[in-house]
């Protein structure tokens, strides 16, 4: 007899349980709502970067694989054709997480309501031209679109400068597009950045992943300074210090930092067409660590406007270390700064000043 109670009690909680579960796995489905979806747009889409980087953003590499997109293309209308090709290509896909593609030529059309701008679009250098004419070009591209970003973005839009000279050109979007947030304009040093993790983790024979803040401070050129002084790598017997783990100073302090400074141009002269798949790799981290934050005890290396930390004159867009949370970037703060940095830090500091002047010189 109290065998069959006992049994009768565990049947009602068994099936209580079970009910309670099919409540909260219905509740949980209205929950679970789909995310909107955030409209990415990417200048220069027709160009070997942004072939590389918008299947990324498609699969949710850049803003995470819950986050539905919208893709905004743009390109000039020589590239149409190419660009429409790109737009077949990206519904060919069929990715799951793809809202929808707009493939344009009309500035405007592309900036409506974009909650994030990579602007990779740019005139390349070509043969026989000058550093002064490749800024005029750029620098009256990056003047227009300031504009088109200012009327026609999402208010709270965030801007990550690709296209070289990369520093400059957001400097000039941030001056021509005031009523955008200053903290919203960024250009990218992540590629410079994730080279600098990559050399140290080829010289000691270790993952990638263990090895952590390295700093790239300055201009995306071959003056900017790729700094190991803070940097450390994870091992069995917890963080070390880079410097004593490769325990040769004269490689960190010429050849590490000149292959660094130096690695675009090798791209270039090995596969004659510069860097795409690694930029656009480093355009997706760059977006990803602002928007869902630097994992804890880590920075990474922003191309941000200078609020005079360290001493880099105020306006400037400079790379930095950050780190990031709830969608903000700061710069990291009180790290120790000795003789050789200084100069290095100043040097490509005014290198972006010489950029400036030449930038609006071509403007007037
Ligand atoms: N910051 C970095 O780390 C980094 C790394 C690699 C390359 N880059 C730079 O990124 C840029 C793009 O490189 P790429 O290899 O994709 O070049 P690309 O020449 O293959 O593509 C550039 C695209 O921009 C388009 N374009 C030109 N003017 C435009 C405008 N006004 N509006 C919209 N699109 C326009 C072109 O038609 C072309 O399709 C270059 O300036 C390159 O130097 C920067
Ligand atoms: O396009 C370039 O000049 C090189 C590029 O900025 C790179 O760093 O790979």
């Amino acid at each position: 007899m109290e065998h069959i109670e006992l049994l009768q009690k565990s049947l009602v909680v068994l099936i209580c349980v079970s009910l309670l579960w099919r409540i909260v796995r219905y509740m949980w489905s209205f929950l679970n709502v789909e995310k909107e979806p955030v409209t990415v747009l990417v200048t220069g889409a027709a160009g070997q970067i942004g072939y590389a980087l918008v299947p990324m953003i498609a699969r949710g590499v850049m803003l995470g694989p819950d986050q539905p997109v919208i893709l905004h293309l743009l390109d000039i209308e020589p590239a149409a054709e190419a660009l429409k090709g790109v737009k077949m290509e990206l519904i060919d896909a069929a990715f799951p997480l793809l809202r929808g593609v707009v493939a344009t030529t009309d500035a405007v059309e592309a900036c409506k309501d974009v909650n994030i701008a990579v602007m990779v679009g740019g005139f390349p250098r070509k043969e026989g031209m000058e550093r002064k004419d490749v800024m005029s070009r750029n620098v009256s591209i990056y003047k227009a679109q300031a504009s088109a970003l200012e009327q026609h973005a999402a208010s709270d839009c965030k801007v990550l400068v690709v296209a070289n000279p990369a520093n400059t050109n957001a400097l000039i979007l941030k001056e021509f597009a005031p009523s955008i947030p200053e903290k919203n304009i960024t250009c990218l040093t992540r590629l410079d950045h994730n080279r600098a993790l990559g050399q140290i983790s080829e010289k000691l024979f270790v993952h990638v992943v263990d090895v952590k803040n390295v700093i790239i401070w300055g201009n995306h050129s071959s003056t900017q300074y790729p700094d190991v002084n803070h940097a450390t790598v994870t091992t069995c017997d917890g963080q070390k210090p880079v410097r004593e783990l490769v325990a040769d100073d004269n490689w960190l302090n010429t050849e590490f930092i000149t292959t660094v400074q130096q690695r675009g141009a090798a791209i270039i002269k090995a596969r004659k067409f510069s860097s795409a798949l690694s930029a656009a790799s480093a355009a997706c981290d760059h977006i990803r660590d602002w928007v869902l934050g630097t994992p804890k005890g880590t920075w990474v290396s922003m191309g941000v406007y200078s609020d005079g930390s360290y001493g880099i004159q105020p306006g400037l867009i400079y790379s930095f270390p950050v780190t990031c949370e709830k969608g903000e970037w700061s710069i990291v703060q009180g790290l120790k700064i000795d003789t050789f940095s200084r100069e290095k830090m100043d040097k490509t500091a005014q290198e972006l000043i010489e950029e400036k002047t030449l930038a609006y010189s071509c403007l007037n």
